[in-house]
């Protein structure tokens, strides 16, 4: 399932198109792009335009939803616990932090939406949680999202109970499909990295008929200045997030304003950069370091988890993203 979900997480990274140039394939591609092309004349651009704007509410929860799992994620991993972290059946990691942060994504939509049908397909499901063997995990990931929920203030109601936590992980086993809108959600991208103390991303997109038309990304362990100039001191925690036609914007996760970002516009390869799979185990490195010779690239790869590389890209720290399948 998490291999499958990430990859058409992938395909939710809407990055602003900005000019696509031969040298960047990747940018050519149709599922990075939420921009118009240029070639629409400008009434259908309106029209565009005005349906997209119906995303309004379901953006500003999203950010908000994803706002508050990076929150939770952010607090445990300032303390994490060698029990907060268990191994699933496919043998990746799976931790507190991937659970509460599906539980506080799936209650915000709920909180913030209430008038409209829900679905939500997302990575994790609470069959191990309900195992007599998890039942102090379980008191561990209700009270830390009980702690989140109380910490931010916006929601007036009694805290969750276990049942409800399982209850709500639940609401993320949705199959989704071409008709209607679903939410689809990785809480933790890049699981591994997060327990590294490395770069992870809350994940979370919208489709409507198929189509995705909103995205987010909340990358907390994410500079807020490009990732080749940032030094330690640099403040890190960024929430991207894109509505069809709209752009992209980036913004710092404890509130600045949204600004827009464009991808490198770069034209020479041999100045341009390229992300990468921090583990060699999800991406060849050695076929992307040819790859990149044979495009010129001079840099070296710049590795990093999850899909924090697409926000990363979407602002132009790099030009390319290289992920080959092993
Ligand atoms: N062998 C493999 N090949 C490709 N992707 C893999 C993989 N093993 C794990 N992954 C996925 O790669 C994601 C992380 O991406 P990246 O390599 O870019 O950091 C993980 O998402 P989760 O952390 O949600 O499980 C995981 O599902
Ligand atoms: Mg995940």
């Amino acid at each position: 399932m998490a291999s499958s979900l990430t990859s058409r997480l992938v395909h939710l990274n809407p990055i602003t198109k900005h000019t696509p140039t031969k040298l960047n394939p990747l940018k050519n591609s149709s599922s990075f792009y939420f921009s118009l092309p240029s070639s629409l004349n400008s009434r259908r651009r309106a029209v565009i335009m005005s349906s997209s704007s119906s995303y309004d509410k379901q953006l500003v929860a999203a950010k908000k939803a994803a706002s508050l799992a990076a929150r939770l994620c952010q607090n445990i991993q300032k303390g994490l616990l060698q029990s907060d972290v268990q191994s699933k059946s496919d043998k990746s990691p799976v931790t507190v932090a991937d659970y509460g942060s599906q539980v506080l994504v799936s209650f915000v939509l709920q909180k913030e939406l209430p008038s409209q049908a829900f679905s939500l397909v997302a990575e994790e499901d609470s069959g191990d949680l309900r195992k007599e063997e998890s039942q102090e995990t379980l008191q561990r990931i209700t009270k830390l999202v009980n702690d989140t929920i109380a910490s931010d203030g916006t929601y007036n109601v009694s805290p969750l109970t276990e049942a409800d936590v399982l209850t709500i992980i639940d609401c993320g086993t949705s199959e989704g499909g071409s008709s209607g809108q679903h939410w689809v959600l990785d809480p933790i991208d890049g699981t591994k990295g997060f327990l590294r103390g490395d770069q992870y991303a809350i994940a979370l997109g919208l489709l409507d008929e198929g189509k995705v038309v909103l995205g987010v990304l909340a990358c907390p362990n994410l500079p807020l200045e490009s990732i080749r100039t940032s030094s330690q001191n640099t403040k890190a925690g960024c929430l991207f997030s894109a509505q069809l036609s709209c752009g992209t914007y980036m913004e710092s996760l404890d509130g600045s304003p949204p600004v827009k970002v464009h991808v490198s516009d770069t034209e020479n390869s041999e100045e341009a950069s390229f992300f990468e799979s921090y583990e060699a185990a999800h991406s060849s490195h050695s076929l992307s370091g040819s790859i990149a010779k044979k495009l010129g690239v001079k840099a070296p790869p710049v590795r990093i988890d999850s899909q924090a590389k697409y926000g990363a890209l979407s602002r132009g720290d790099g030009a390319y993203i290289f992920t080959v399948s092993k």
